[in-house]
């Protein structure tokens, strides 16, 4: 994904790169920009925004593995620091986006929802901070449209076998060679499902939202913002 936003970042006439690093490079390379992007490992992640927001320089990030505990923490750290805001997106899939979005809105419709999402077998995480993101939309769907947990008879499992649960509903991860990103959101009610199904076919997909995002977080309402959907009027 970097290399990627490094690609993205020179080809756009409106923007400048001021540098591109890896673990090995020091972070004082990128002094001087007005917005650094994320892309790294959900285990130093952290790491990076404190040292992004004590220098003032405002951060798009991607990297995945953001629970409610990481959201306070960076929280904690605007409140420490006026200046900076911080741009933490799921997914910039402007496709990616829309599928979370009409996930949340069928929500209430359905008595059952389970999630399937498939990513390429090099990803740190599961589940995709993607698939979390959509469980917690739809879970407070379902929480607001005062719906029941989904049916579910199983008394005998595998661990494993039913999947993760976040925020009430279940989530499953499959790690594939050849595949890239993608996610099925799968909703039922008697007599009639409904799939909402997302797939990014290569990385370059992302990139859109990922300017989108280095353009506007400097102006953004509020110090942290999560996910794409209000620079998308979502
Ligand atoms: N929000 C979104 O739309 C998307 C999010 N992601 C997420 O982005 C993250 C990265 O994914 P991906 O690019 O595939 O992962 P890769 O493992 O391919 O790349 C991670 C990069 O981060 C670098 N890195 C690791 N630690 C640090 C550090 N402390 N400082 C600077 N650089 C560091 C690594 O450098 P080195 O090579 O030296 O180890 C490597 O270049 C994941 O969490 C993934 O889930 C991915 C795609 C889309
Ligand atoms: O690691 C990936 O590849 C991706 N990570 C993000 C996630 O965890 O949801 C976004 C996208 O699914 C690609």
């Amino acid at each position: 994904m970097g290399s990627e936003v490094v690609k993205a970042v020179e080809a756009a006439e409106d923007t400048e790169l001021v540098a591109g690093i890896d673990s090995a490079d020091e972070r004082d390379k990128v002094l001087g920009a007005d917005v650094v992007v994320d892309f790294t490992h959900p285990d130093v992640v952290m790491d990076n925004l404190r040292w992004l927001v004590d220098h003032g320089i405002h951060a798009v990030v991607g990297t995945s593995g953001f629970d409610e505990g990481k959201l306070a923490e960076v929280r904690g750290l605007l409140d420490a620091r006026p200046g900076p805001n911080v741009l933490i997106a799921p997914n910039f899939g402007i496709a990616a986006v829309l599928m979370m979005n009409f996930a949340a809105k069928a929500a209430p419709y359905f008595e059952s929802a389970e999630i399937v999402e498939l990513h390429h077998p090099k990803k740190a995480d599961a589940p995709s901070g993607t698939a979390y993101r959509t469980a917690e939309l739809i879970g407070a769907a379902r929480a607001e449209a005062g719906l029941a947990p989904a049916p579910d008879a199983t008394t005998s499992e595998l661990p494993g076998a039913r999947g993760a649960q976040v925020a009430g509903v279940r989530v499953h991860a499959l790690r594939i060679t050849g595949m890239i990103a993608h996610q099925e959101v799968v909703f039922g009610t008697h007599g009639e499902t409904l799939t909402i199904r997302h797939d990014s076919m290569n990385r370059e997909s992302f990139m859109p939202g990922v300017l989108l995002g280095v353009r506007r977080v400097a102006s953004l309402p509020d110090r942290l913002t999560v996910g794409l959907e209000s620079l998308l009027g979502l």
